[in-house]
């Protein structure tokens, strides 16, 4: 493709003209830069990518995006083009490249601390049951029709989204959902993308490390409200107090969904039990497989985008309700010996884990005993560690604190974060064991009739000083019980 034509995707007010040079491909990396390659420098986290644009050119760049202010192009021997935003402009450049995947197909974004994961599961899962090729972009894998290959990140980079959406289009798919994380607006992964509709799940405490302040994490989430285009629609959960801020100055439409109040899509919880959800919508009273409060609103959701996605709002209930959910979230692991409930789940966030725990509390009959193994993520956000260790020691009957991703940080140091949220008079309901296999070995061994392993659902391995090793708390729980039914 000519450098020009590339240009031309910036509407920069004026630009050299470079009408004779030939680009082979975009890349934001230097480390990924081939022959003929245009390289876009971005400031980020860790570096300065304009520190690399040397190495870039020896690589093979012929020419170079660079952000105003950060960079004097005098001695640069290609062309350089200068942006106010050079992150903004490589989502423009990938939209580009990729000839605007996401105008011909039908796109929607969900966002919020949690429940993106389920609600987009549930939504590529409801469209493949009505007929449609549906495609996915989650934490969990990116699904092109039947096609399905692991996630690096919740929202891939911009040229990652734009290529994974120029897949989708050539193999002619008609909807996609897509995960819209905070770090991911903040970077202007999803800018340019062509949005048919946005969701907003919740917002509660989660990566104050990124982002800073909570009203920053909040401005990152409404922002990509912001940017809906007009005759697009924006879902709201109505009943979190976040919600009304999120669509304050958007140009979509606005619906809103709640447990509590008639809005455009209302449900009735009439019963939440170990087998699932009952709900009454639009005066149909649906059974779904998922389990606990917070999945009716996952479920409200999916049904509320599919109704404003034009589908037969009965069609659409009887196909959720078969569905399953996401993998690693509320997933059961059989206890051969049938005496403990063993589950899996992405709780990961304080939010997340108070709504696990209590479902899971409501569920059980008095007496019986709920034990959780759980820890929290190294290099992430710390103030949600006591947090997390004191709900835990709450709504748990035994709790063992271990650890989970702790990346480049001291595991002991977490646990310690962790430890000192727990109040003194539930200390005796706490244990700690740094080695997560043997947390939950030893939280099987206990035998309680209610098993959460919380924090790494789907994920198979576990990042320790840098190092990623498997691991798979499905796989490591399946292991402890069989072991434990043997010897009993
Ligand atoms: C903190 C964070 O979000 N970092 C993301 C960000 O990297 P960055 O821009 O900060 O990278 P950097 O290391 O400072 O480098 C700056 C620039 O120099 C370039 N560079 C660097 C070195 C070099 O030799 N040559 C070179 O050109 C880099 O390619 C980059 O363009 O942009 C990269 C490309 O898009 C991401 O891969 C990277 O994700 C890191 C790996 C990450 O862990 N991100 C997590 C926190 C994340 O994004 N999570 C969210 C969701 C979480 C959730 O809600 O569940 C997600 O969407 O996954
Ligand atoms: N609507 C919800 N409200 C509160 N908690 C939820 C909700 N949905 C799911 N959860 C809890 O949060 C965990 C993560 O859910 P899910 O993976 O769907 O969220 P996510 O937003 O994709 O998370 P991530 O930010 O890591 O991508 C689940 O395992 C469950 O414990
Ligand atoms: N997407 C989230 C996942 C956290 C999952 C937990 N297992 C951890 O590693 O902290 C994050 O990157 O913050
Ligand atoms: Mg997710």
């Amino acid at each position: 493709m000519q450098l020009q034509h590339l240009i031309h995707s910036l509407s920069q007010r004026s630009s050299p003209d470079f009408t004779d040079t030939q680009i082979n491909g975009i890349a934001f990396d230097s480390r990924k830069v081939q022959a003929g390659y245009l390289f876009v420098a971005i400031h980020g986290t860790q570096v300065d990518g304009h520190a690399y644009i040397q190495r870039a050119v020896d690589a093979g760049a012929v020419a170079v995006v660079a952000e105003q202010g950060r960079y004097t192009a005098d001695a640069t021997p290609v062309p350089v083009i200068l942006v106010p935003d050079s992150a903004k402009a490589l989502a423009q450049l990938a939209d580009c490249w990729y000839g605007s995947p996401s105008q011909e197909l039908q796109l929607v974004g969900v966002t919020g601390t949690n429940g993106k994961t389920t609600v987009t599961t549930l939504l590529h899962d409801l469209f493949t049951q009505l007929g449609y090729r549906a495609g996915l972009l989650s934490t969990v894998e990116i699904r092109i029709g039947k096609a399905r290959r692991s996630a690096t990140h919740t929202t891939p980079d911009a040229l990652a989204i734009q290529a994974s959406l120029s897949e989708m289009r050539d193999e002619r798919v008609d909807y996609v959902f897509m995960e819209v994380s905070s770090h991911a607006v903040h970077q202007q992964r999803t800018h340019g993308l062509h949005f048919a509709g946005g969701v907003f799940t919740n917002l509660s405490h989660d990566h104050l490390d990124y982002h800073g302040t909570f009203a920053a994490y909040l401005a990152a989430k409404k922002s990509f409200f912001d940017q809906l285009p007009t005759g697009s629609f924006a879902l709201i959960n109505a009943d979190d107090k976040r919600g009304g801020v999120m669509v304050q100055n958007t140009a979509a439409t606005v619906h809103r969904y709640s447990l509590r109040t008639l809005v455009d899509f209302h449900a009735r919880l009439l019963a939440n039990t170990s087998q699932g959800l009952q709900l009454d919508i639009a005066g149909t009273e649906v059974f779904f497989k998922l389990l606990g409060r917070f999945n009716a609103y996952n479920l409200l959701a999916a049904y509320g985008v599919a109704v404003l996605l034009d589908q037969d709002p009965q069609e659409a209930l009887v196909a959720l309700s078969a569905l399953q959910g996401a993998e690693g979230r509320m997933q059961h692991v059989t206890d051969p010996s049938g005496r403990t409930t063993a589950l899996v789940d992405y709780a990961h966030t304080p939010d997340a884990l108070e709504n696990v725990l209590q479902t899971l509390r409501s569920l059980l009959p008095s007496g019986h005993q709920l034990s959780c193994v759980v820890g929290a993520g190294g290099d992430r956000d710390r103030s949600k560690r006591p947090d997390m260790a004191r709900i835990s020691a709450e709504l748990a009957d035994q709790t063992i604190l271990t650890s989970d991703n702790p990346r480049s940080e001291s595991p002991e140091a977490i646990l310690d974060e962790m430890e000192a949220g727990v109040p003194a008079h539930l200390a005796h309901k706490v244990l700690r064991i740094t080695d997560r296999r043997q947390a939950i070995r030893t939280a099987v061994r206990l035998r309680p009739e209610v098993l959460l392993v919380a924090g790494k659902g789907h994920e198979t391995y576990q990042e320790v000083a840098g190092v990623r090793t498997p691991f798979d708390d499905r796989e490591e729980l399946a292991h402890a019980l069989n072991t434990v039914a043997r010897v009993n």
